[in-house]
């Protein structure tokens, strides 16, 4: 994405729009190509879907990427938890259900206004359907546990039905379990709880929550690795992360890009080189950093971001 044609983009944007967002955060967004208007549900919502949905309204050409830049992780934390929230309740009431994806790292603590008023109370619990992008193939209990980051930090806290939260199997090996995982997945698009999109056959989360890291993987979709071009599976595995612990499952990059809404979270300086190679317009087709390979092809991306993560970006 060119920071130019992002600015540019911004200055679009209505005022109403920008009112609905954190006064704190500032908002981007670059349209690659329309998608076709999607109107807002008539029922008044109790989460106004800030500036995402804001800006899909009949006749409106949908952004596919957005860029919100936070002065506090406290506003984006807010933002994140009005975002999903206002997810939930249009997923739950479309189709009775809301099939997110969680990741590891400090996206869960970023998710801890959604365990606090109004969103404790106020959000549909009983439709939430909960998956990893990627999990450690270490017992649930074990400190590198993804899901038990998540358990601790945010779903021990929320009433969301024990059935429908989608652990690993941690009793298998890596490829045992993910093609486990997968399995169940497949299960879980038959059954309705997961959609398919009708785009790319592959299964359509209704909001895909990401982190990145300094070295920009997501998921366990590590630089250079092969299995970033994975394009069959569902779930496949790693035994050789270069992050430890080595052995991991994660969801392949047509699943992740299959996503209705993906929502990466990258906060701190320490992923500003990687953000910068993102975001500066400087197509480079070979050696793409994971991160640069997330491309909705049925959805919309929102990148919640801080400052420090955008200070190469000189032009934002
Ligand atoms: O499995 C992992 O190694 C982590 O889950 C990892 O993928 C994390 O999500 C990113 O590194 C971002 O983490 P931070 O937001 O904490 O920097």
């Amino acid at each position: 994405m060119s920071t130019a044609t992002a600015a540019a983009a911004s200055t679009s944007l209505s005022s109403s729009t920008r009112s609905r967002s954190s006064p704190s955060s500032r908002i981007l967004a670059t349209p690659r190509r329309s998608l076709p208007a999607r109107p807002l549900s008539s029922s008044p919502s109790r989460f106004p879907l800030g500036p995402v949905s804001a800006m899909a309204t009949p006749g409106e050409a949908a952004s596919r990427k957005k860029l919100l830049i936070f002065d506090a992780e406290e506003d984006l934390a807010a933002s994140l938890a009005e975002h999903t929230a206002g997810l939930s309740e249009k997923f739950a009431a479309e189709r009775g259900a809301f099939a997110v994806v969680l990741s590891g790292g400090s996206l869960i603590k970023a998710l801890r206004k959604l365990a606090e008023p109004p969103y404790l109370d106020a959000v549909d619990w009983s439709r939430w359907h909960v998956f990893w992008a990627d999990e450690r193939v270490v017992p649930k209990d074990h400190a590198d546990s993804n899901y038990k980051l998540a358990m601790d930090g945010f779903l021990s806290k929320v009433p969301i039905p024990a059935n429908q939260v989608y652990a690993m199997n941690d009793t298998l090996t890596a490829e045992g379990a993910a093609a486990d995982y997968e399995a169940r997945l497949y299960q879980l698009i038959k059954n309705g709880v997961v959609a398919l999109s009708p785009v790319t056959g592959f299964p359509k989360f209704d909001l895909m929550l990401l982190g990145m890291g300094p070295d920009g993987h997501i998921a366990s979709l590590f630089p250079g690795h092969p299995i970033v071009h994975e394009n069959q599976k569902l779930v496949t595995y790693v035994e050789d992360s270069p992050k430890p612990p080595p052995k991991r499952i994660t969801f392949t990059f047509p699943v992740i890009n299959s996503s209705a809404h993906i929502a990466l979270m990258v906060t701190g300086a320490g992923k500003a080189g990687a953000v910068h190679k993102t975001l500066s317009g400087k197509e480079s087709s070979s050696d793409l950093l994971p991160v640069e390979m997330v491309e909705p092809q049925d959805g919309e991306m929102t990148w919640f971001t801080d400052k420090p993560a955008m200070s190469m970006l000189s032009s934002i």
